[in-house]
């Protein structure tokens, strides 16, 4: 029987229209808008669509967004005096600077001057700690959004051998921690694979629930797949076909007990955990 296709897209609505009922409260509480700046640096054609795609799911659910656009040539101190002023404004509740960045800005540093307050893609250090150690401020948004999608989909983690392909700092490490840690969407015995890993198809196999980051147009083939098995394809490839997965979907959904296709899987539901960690920064301002 074919792989049950996993609608993340429609799931992100669904968390969206409940998001929207959240913000109306929260205004109604504290009479502050949650607002989100959105730093866009040079003109790479993809960053601009995604861009776009993140400011029109913040007005569905009533965040205010700011968009910054900075020229191709902005220098790396530049774009620090904007975070350095994006960060005392508290009329911002959560600062987004899309990667990647052009060569001559150092994305480490850049990273690191966000405010760890108002860090909602959760790529500062302090806010990966925080994570390991299970007391997240925020979660990254891609980790998050596949961890939402097991979830609310009810396919069960705890004590389920969870094999991640790819290592990025932003997908497969915090991922892999996630997996693991105690509680919903994590108990997982998780094994994190990457370019060194000796028989990739043996580890792969062993995988209930097998996820994969690595970058590569349709790099897991139906061997690779264990009959049953899970299947989340984090992929963002653009090819001569369109947008396509790291997975070679028509073949693994002959394999797979449940899959999730690109475009319509864990990409729509990364761009509604930006908002749900934009109400939880303005949340955490109003707190304070
Ligand atoms: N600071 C920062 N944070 C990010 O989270 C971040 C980033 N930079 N740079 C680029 C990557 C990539 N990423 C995606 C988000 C949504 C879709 C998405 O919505 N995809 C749609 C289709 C999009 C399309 O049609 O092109 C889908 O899969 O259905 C894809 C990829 C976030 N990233
Ligand atoms: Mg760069």
């Amino acid at each position: 029987m074919p792989a049950n296709i996993l609608d993340g897209k429609a799931l992100a609505k669904t968390i969206r229209e409940e998001l929207a009922v959240e913000v109306v409260e929260f205004i109604q509480q504290h009479e502050v808008v949650p607002s989100l700046a959105a730093v866009l640096v040079g003109e790479d054609p993809a960053s601009e669509v995604y861009v776009r795609m993140k400011r029109r799911d913040c007005e569905q659910v009533g965040i205010h967004s700011v968009m910054h656009r900075l020229p191709e040539t902005t220098t790396q101190d530049e774009l620090l005096k904007l975070i350095g002023e994006l960060n005392t404004n508290a009329s911002i509740h959560g600062i987004l600077v899309q990667l990647p960045l052009p060569g001559q800005i150092n994305e480490q540093a850049i990273l690191d001057a966000v405010s760890p307050d108002k860090d909602v893609d959760s790529f500062h250090p302090t806010n990966v700690g925080l994570m390991v150690q299970g007391r997240p401020r925020f979660l990254p948004c891609t980790p998050s959004g596949v961890q939402q999608l097991l979830i609310r989909e009810g396919i069960e983690t705890s004590g389920k051998n969870v094999v991640v392909v790819g290592r990025s700092e932003i997908v497969g490490k915090p991922l892999s921690v996630m997996m693991g840690l105690r509680g919903p969407g994590g108990d997982a015995t998780v094994t994190i694979c990457h370019s060194r890993t000796k028989d990739l198809p043996a580890v792969t196999r062993e995988a209930d629930i097998l996820i994969v980051a690595i970058g590569k147009a349709n790099f897991v083939t139906a061997d690779m797949v264990k009959p049953g098995a899970v299947v989340i394809d984090v992929g963002v490839n653009r090819t001569d076909d369109g947008l396509v997965g790291d997975v070679d979907f028509d073949a693994v959904k002959e394999i797979a007990s449940q899959l999730t296709p690109v475009p319509g899987g864990v990409g729509p539901l990364t761009r509604v955990m930006l908002l749900v960690n934009t109400l939880t920064a303005a949340r955490q301002a109003q707190a304070k």
